[in-house]
Parts: structure tokens; sequence; C-alpha cells
């Protein structure tokens, strides 16, 4: 992927095994959220192609099948956290606002108690499972994430990531899941794809063997701690010097 001079990405080739959790771990600038666009089909690459299931990222966007969230939740400050559910389903198509699938969404993210709740009534733990719950709403079979976690605090973070591996285990959801976090990567994957900078591109694959459902207490395990520590190296050596 290149934008104008500037090659982004090169040579890469990533392959999301259907109702797994797949996490992009990498430096900033190595071009994770720049994969995560086009996977999401938000960018044309310049030069490749995605393929979900049969169809292309632009058929599988077009189908409603992608399903987004990002670092900040952006609610609709005037719509409740029900209505901030529904409102995308409701655009799209997909249902009626008082059908009864935002609320079942909200469930799902332990939120049913503030469905009639405002976004400034909302922490920012809780404004962003709305707005998982928004994209759950829309039932697609691909969710990406990019950082959603990266503006909370460590507690609400690991509270956040607990729920997002029980959500995906009841859902059998494919998740994309771009993170800086290391443990976040541990806790979450089946295979956590490790990108270098400059040109962004894929300088491991790991594939995470720990038990689920995982719970918070899993990163002292000495299982745990392995896999942190070949991130970690991998993270730290010269990307220049791998291929
Ligand atoms: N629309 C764009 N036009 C030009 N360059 C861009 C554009 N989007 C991204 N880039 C460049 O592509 C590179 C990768 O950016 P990207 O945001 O994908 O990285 P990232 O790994 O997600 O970083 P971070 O972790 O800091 O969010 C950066 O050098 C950035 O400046």
């Amino acid at each position: 992927m290149r934008f104008g001079d500037n090659t982004v990405l090169e040579r890469l080739d990533v392959d999301v095994p259907p109702g797994s959790f797949v996490t992009l771990l990498g430096p900033s600038g190595c071009g994770k959220s720049t994969l995560l666009k086009i996977l999401g089909g938000i960018l044309e690459p310049t030069s490749g192609e995605v393929r979900i299931g049969d169809l292309t990222a632009k058929q599988a966007v077009a189908r409603k099948d992608i399903g987004l969230v990002l670092q900040r939740p952006a609610l609709v400050p005037w719509k409740t956290a029900r209505e901030n559910v529904a409102m995308l389903r409701v655009l799209a198509k997909k249902g009626k606002a008082n059908d009864g699938a935002a609320d079942e969404a909200l469930e799902l993210v332990g939120l049913a108690h503030a469905a009639d709740r405002y976004p400034h009534q909302l922490s920012g733990g809780m404004a962003q499972r709305v707005s998982i719950a928004r994209a759950l709403a829309m039932d697609p079979s691909i969710l990406l994430m990019d950082e959603p976690f990266g503006a909370l605090d460590a507690i609400t973070r690991d509270a956040m990531n607990e729920t997002l591996a029980r959500i995906w285990a009841a859902t059998g959801k494919t998740i994309v899941f771009v993170t800086h976090s290391i443990p976040e990567a541990v806790f979450l994957s089946d295979t956590v794809t490790v990108m270098g900078v400059r040109p962004g591109r894929i300088v491991d694959r790991v594939a995470i063997d720990l038990p689920r459902p995982r719970v918070a207490d899993i990163v002292d395990t000495p299982t745990f701690v392995q896999y942190s520590t070949r991130l970690r190296e991998q993270l730290a050596v010269p990307q220049e010097a791998t291929v």
C-alpha cells in the first residue's frame, strides 16, 4: 500500500479463519490502522486484494457484513444508548427501532440497565460498550476493532478485554483487533500478527495456545509470560533487520 511515494505496507499476507480472533500488534506507524481500513473496504489497496469468503471487501461492506469499532465511540449525544445502537440497524434497513435487537446487543455487553442513558451519563468504558453493541446489532460476520480500549484506564481495559472475550465466544464472530498492548494481544487472541515498520509488514505470527475462557489472572501464568516475552523480543528487534 502506498500513499504517494510512501510505501506503508509491503508484501503482506494475512489469513483470518472464520470465527477466529486475530490481533494486529505493532509499533506506532507500522500501518495497523491502514491495514484495518483496507480490510474494512474504507481504503482501496494500491496493489493486492482482500477476500472475505467469496466477496471483496467492498461487497462485504455493501452487505453490511463488516462491523467497525474505533478508539473513540462516536455516539450521537442526543440519543440514548438504546437509540444509538438501533440507529445504524434502522438506517441499514436491518431492523426496526423497537424490534428488541438493540436491547439484546446491550445485554450482551452488560449494559441492559443503561439503555435509557444518554452518552454524557456513561463512563468511557460504558460508551465503548455501547459502540460495540452498535456494531454487534448489525450482526456482521466480521468485527474490525481499531484500538477500541486504547483510551481507557488499565482496570477498565482489563474488564473490557474479559467482556470482549466472552462476546466473541458467545457470538462466534470473526474479530480482527488492532493494539499496541502485548498483554491485551495475548489475552484476546488465537493468533497475534506482529508487524514491523518502514515499510509495514508482518514479522511474526504467534498462535496463542492458552485455554479459554480466559480470566484476568491468566496474565500471571508461565505460558502467558512466555508469549509476552516472545512478542516483546519481536517488537524490540530493529525491524529493518527482519524479513
Ligand atoms: N491517508 C494517508 N495519507 C498519507 N499517509 C498516510 C495516510 N494514512 C496513513 N498514512 C501513513 O501511513 C503510515 C501508517 O499509518 P497507520 O495509521 O496505519 O499506522 P498505525 O500502525 O495504525 O499507527 P498508530 O499505532 O500510531 O495508530 C504512517 O506513516 C502514516 O503517516
